[in-house]
Formats: C-alpha cells, structure tokens, sequence
C-alpha cells in the first residue's frame, strides 16, 4: 500500500474517533435538564481517561460582531450556568461587556462527542470572584496578578520580571486578589449533545429553554 503524501491525503487518513467501542446516546433516556447530561458526560470523559476534559473553547464576538475563540476552563456547572474565569480587562471580558452572547463549545474525540452550549455570558458577584482567584495555586494566582493579559509583551524577560514580582505579592499577602479577575457564568438558552456511532448516523440532541423548563428535540446530522 502507498504511503499518504500530500498534507491533504495525510488529512483525509486520520480517525477522528476511537472505533469500535463508542457510546450510545439514547434520546427516549434523556434527563430533564442539559445540565444533568452534561454532568453524566464530564463524568465520563473524566473516568475514561479524556485529557482535559474541563478544557473548552468559549466563543464570543464584540460590539462589531468579529468573532474570537479561546480555550478556557471549566470551573463548575450549577443552576446559573457554566463557569469560567479570567481577566475582565482582556479582549474576552471587553467583548463580553459589549455583547454578552457567547458559545463554550467542548470536545470529548476519545469519546466521540460535543456539546456545545450557548447563550449569555455574565460577571458573578465579586465575592465569587475573589474565592475564585484565591482558591487557586501561588502561580496561578501570580499569573493572575501580572494581568495585562493579550497586550503585545517586548520580551520573555519583561514578563519574567512582572511575575517574580507577582509572586512575591501574593505569597506575602495571602488576601491579596488581582482586581479584574472576574468569574462568568455563561447562563444557556440551547444546550446540544453530539454523539458519533460506531456504524450508524451521529446523533444530536438538542435541549432549548422553554417556559417551563426544557424542550428536547432531535437535529439532522
Ligand atoms: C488548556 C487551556 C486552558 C486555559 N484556561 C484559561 C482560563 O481558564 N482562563 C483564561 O483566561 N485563559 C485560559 N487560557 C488562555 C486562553 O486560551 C487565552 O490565551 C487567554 O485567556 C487570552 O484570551 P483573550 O485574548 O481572548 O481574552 C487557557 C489556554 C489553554 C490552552
């Protein structure tokens, strides 16, 4: 057999998903809400050996409507929404002031499956956003506190020097809580579950807000 060479038939021999051996998704078993599913997926992912698994790439647009996409962390999941967090004062937190829709989109290939989850991203209060900042790593919390996040750096010494200082910050002040860092909640109006099959047709399983909790209904593949 000839060994693929251009990029475009190295492209088209590649598997997406690990099969046979993948999940079902059964509609008619469908929990109530996108929340109970998305949880009984993470859960999944996380036991199957996904890497990072809370790893999600959040999609906003600005005033203007000029798309950016990102990957951030999945922070939690509750009533409100999905959470993330970061720094308000960078291009994400500009774009979601100016337009709070936004889109996590999460991708499980080992598992075959998405969700993408979509709707209105809004600051928490600032005492969740505090606990946030301070629940996390010495270095993090410094990367954190070195803020400026996007803005063009002149060389990797600037930036090794702004956090030295950071970290020095924030270990001799325990308390101490970088003032944008903000936690969101991206609260959804549309949830959808997307399931590869072994052998058959991918199924996608959408959940809309309706007036009284959730509507289901299939999508064409
Ligand atoms: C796996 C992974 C996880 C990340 N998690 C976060 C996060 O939780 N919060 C964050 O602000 N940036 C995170 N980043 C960095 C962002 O992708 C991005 O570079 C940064 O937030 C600046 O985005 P912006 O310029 O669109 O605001 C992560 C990057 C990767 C690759």
């Amino acid at each position: 057999m000839t060994e693929p060479v251009t990029l475009r038939e190295r492209l088209r021999a590649l598997p997406t998903f690990p099969r046979p051996g993948l999940p079902v998704l059964d509609p008619g078993a469908a929990p109530a809400t996108p929340h109970e599913l998305f949880t009984t997926w993470l859960d999944d992912a996380i036991e199957t050996g996904v890497l990072a698994p809370h790893a999600v790439v959040l999609s906003t647009a600005d005033a203007a409507g000029n798309v950016h996409a990102r990957t951030v962390i999945l922070k939690d999941v509750t009533d409100e929404g999905w959470w993330f967090a970061s720094q308000s004062g960078g291009p994400k937190g500009r774009d979601l002031e100016a337009n709070p829709h936004a889109s996590m989109t999460f991708l499980w290939p080992g598992r075959g499956r998405q969700v993408r989850v979509t709707g209105t991203a809004a600051p928490a209060d600032p005492e969740t956003s505090r606990a946030d900042f301070l629940a996390r790593p010495d270095l993090s919390r410094a990367a954190g506190l070195v803020d400026r996040q996007s803005e063009p750096l002149g060389s990797l010494a600037e930036y090794d020097a702004a956090f030295a200082a950071a970290l020095q910050a924030v270990t001799a002040d325990r308390g101490l809580v970088a003032p944008g860092w903000t936690a969101f909640v991206l609260a959804p109006t549309d949830v959808e579950f997307w399931q590869a099959s072994d052998d058959g047709p991918h199924v996608r399983l959408r959940y809309r807000e309706a007036d009284a909790g959730w509507a289901t209904g299939l999508l064409w593949p």
